[in-house]
């Protein structure tokens, strides 16, 4: 048990960012990993020219990286949104210019998850029409990723950073699982667990683990406080998990944590080396 047993990814969104794009997952490979993910690369746009799209498949080819995970369109990320699915009007019609773009993309990389985050309560919008608006639009992602064989995640980050952003809970995040399922009778739905936001959040840990293992299709890590490397705060997550892995949990692990004042290549010493290609 330990982190021996997980199958690790990096986050080249949050890591490896003092590189430009196309340039991280070499440096990834570099650093001994095999398999990355990454937010939508372009927050301006949610339909890039094809030719970035290329040069970007080609960079995680020519580094011998699979793509595990990508983030549909999600406004300005890093930046002030959280997600466009469920914001009425331009960032809805975004996110579904989106949808068969980041779809294809994936196919086209062999990446089996899409996260799409849900987007942040509007002033003097309805919560109840900004959720009627998010399953229609998570049912298009839901059918989009099912085209290609994928899964599509749904995230609670945490409240303190994302003080807008409605799903703050694992429980909330589920519910909207259990919805898109029930919607579209697909079972693709799956609950993207990040222990960082859910400590933040002050979860109990444990018990969402217990909850909602089977639920879950994709794990996500920080250590709290600071979002930094395994080591840097106070969570216990190689025995956090462990918890998963008993709980039947067999995915992927992505490293979505700062590097803090050094460059990403030297946040990796709680990982032997040997340990860093997925098998
Ligand atoms: O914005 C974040 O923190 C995320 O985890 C996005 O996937």
């Amino acid at each position: 048990m330990g982190y021996t047993d997980q199958r690790f990814n990096v986050n080249l969104s949050i890591l490896f960012t003092e590189l430009p794009l196309l340039e991280r997952p070499a440096a990834a490979a570099a650093a001994g990993f095999t398999a990355v993910e990454l937010w939508w690369p372009w927050i301006e746009t949610p339909t890039p020219d094809r030719r970035e799209l290329d040069a970007l498949k080609k960079a995680l080819d020519d580094a011998g990286t699979q793509l595990v995970g990508l983030n549909f369109y999600a406004g300005q990320l890093p930046g002030p949104d959280r997600g466009a699915l469920s914001v009425p009007g331009e960032e809805s019609e975004r996110f579904r210019a989106n949808i068969e773009v980041a779809a294809d993309f994936a196919a086209s990389v062999d990446c089996k998850a899409l996260n799409a985050l849900y987007g942040n309560r509007v002033d003097g919008v309805d919560p109840a029409v900004q959720d009627e608006l998010a399953l229609e639009n998570l049912v298009l992602a839901a059918r989009a990723a099912d085209r290609i064989g994928a899964i599509l995640l749904i995230e609670a980050l945490n409240k303190p950073e994302s003080p807008r952003y409605p799903l703050v809970s694992a429980p909330a995040a589920v519910a909207v699982v259990d919805k898109v399922n029930a919607a579209t009778g697909l079972g693709n739905a799956k609950f993207l667990l990040d222990l960082y936001h859910l400590s933040m959040n002050g979860e109990d840990l444990p018990e969402v683990i217990e909850n909602y293992t089977a639920k879950t299709g994709h794990v996500q890590i920080a250590d709290n406080p600071g979002r930094g490397a395994p080591g840097t705060g106070d969570l216990d997550l190689e025995g956090l998990l462990d918890r998963l892995r008993k709980a039947g949990y067999e995915g992927w692990v992505g490293l979505e944590y700062k590097a803090g004042d050094r460059p990403s290549a030297e946040s990796f010493e709680w990982l032997p080396r040997s340990q860093r290609a997925a098998n």
